[in-house]
């Protein structure tokens, strides 16, 4: 296991933002997804140990949650949500000196620096003060300090803040690259549903100071039992009626593809479907179970309500 938390209690005086939770999370890129307010950040904060959980224990690898910071921090990259870089330095500055914050030597920092400066797009720009940085630069040069000392897992906290759609398309694809060297984890803190489905392959969905699930997202959107998404060589909508028509459940139906979704229960089977589609000079071209999507298994766990689709990326 990469971390363990049991029955965590935070808050912030006597607003409770994490309510006795208890996660394990398994080595693998990792998404944290939840509305604005349900206490992400704060969770990431606890396990740094940059707050004080108020009860509740947890391990991350062989290190005790709480009696290991500094140590944990070694093995650990941090890009927060809010501004963390220091004015008047040049980007090479900054990150060397968090490299030696992370205990890093001098020499070592500097040359780090330079090179995740290039992994990450900045290198042309490295000598630039960073107060003349646009959003998406200081965003890349927050990743550059997270990764500097090459930290086993690194926490992404909203890494798309304040980005156009090319900068954070750019950001979503330096993030994968990041995620797929061997042994390095992440875990990707958002509450835009798309981010978190192109980085992650393991998921947690946050709400109202709670974990509402997690699983691997292979596992969660596995097939709904009885659904299926068929496809027809000809006419879906007269197909789609004719279906209905026998009293089986129809939706989806598509405007643009040839394709809508059929319930299989109650005794009806695919070779019922054949032969009443074939009875109208119909195809059946496909029939493959239909598979649950992120954003349906945000629904199921999640309240949005009418005008919160658009900030939870919807
Ligand atoms: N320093 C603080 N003092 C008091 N309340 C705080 C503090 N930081 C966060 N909160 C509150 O705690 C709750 C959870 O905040 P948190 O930042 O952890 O949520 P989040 O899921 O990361 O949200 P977002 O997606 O907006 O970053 C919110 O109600 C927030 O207002």
């Amino acid at each position: 296991m990469l971390l363990t938390i049991d029955n965590f209690t935070v808050s912030y005086g006597r607003h409770r933002v994490l309510d006795n939770i208890s996660l394990e999370l398994p080595q693998a890129a990792v998404g944290l997804l939840g509305p604005n307010g349900a206490g992400k950040s704060t969770l990431i904060k606890a396990i740094l140990g940059l707050l004080k959980p108020e009860s509740g224990n947890g391990r991350f690898l062989q290190f005790e949650l709480g009696k290991n910071d500094k140590r944990i921090r070694q093995y650990v990259g941090y890009m927060p949500e809010s501004e963390c870089l220091i004015p008047g330095f040049s980007a090479v500055q900054y990150v060397s000196y968090v490299a030696q914050l992370n205990g890093m030597g001098r020499r070592e920092a500097f040359k780090r620096a330079h090179k995740v400066l290039y992994l990450v797009g900045l290198g042309e720009a490295r000598y630039r003060n960073l107060d003349t940085y646009s959003t998406g630069m200081k965003q890349r040069l927050k990743l550059a300090q997270a990764i500097v000392h090459d930290p086993h897992l690194i926490f992404l906290d909203e890494p798309t803040n304040g980005l156009d759609p090319d900068g954070r398309e750019e950001m979503l694809d330096l993030i994968r690259e990041i995620a797929r060297i061997e042994n390095r984890c992440i875990i990707l803190s958002s509450h835009l549903m798309r981010d978190v489905e192109r980085c992650t392959e393991y998921l947690v969905i946050m709400d109202q100071q709670k974990i509402k699930c997690s699983g691997y997202i292979k596992e969660l959107c596995a097939g709904q039992a009885h659904r299926y998404r068929l496809r027809v060589n000809r006419d879906h909508k007269q197909a789609a009626e004719i279906l209905r028509g026998k009293g089986l459940t129809v939706d989806h139906v598509s405007e643009r593809e040839p394709n809508f979704e059929v319930m299989l229960d109650g005794g009806i089977h695919a070779r019922d479907l054949f032969r009443h589609l074939t009875d109208a000079g119909i195809q059946i071209r496909q029939l493959i179970p239909r598979n649950y999507t992120v954003e349906e298994i945000y629904r199921k766990h999640v309240h949005i309500n009418a005008n919160a689709g658009e900030a939870n990326g919807i």
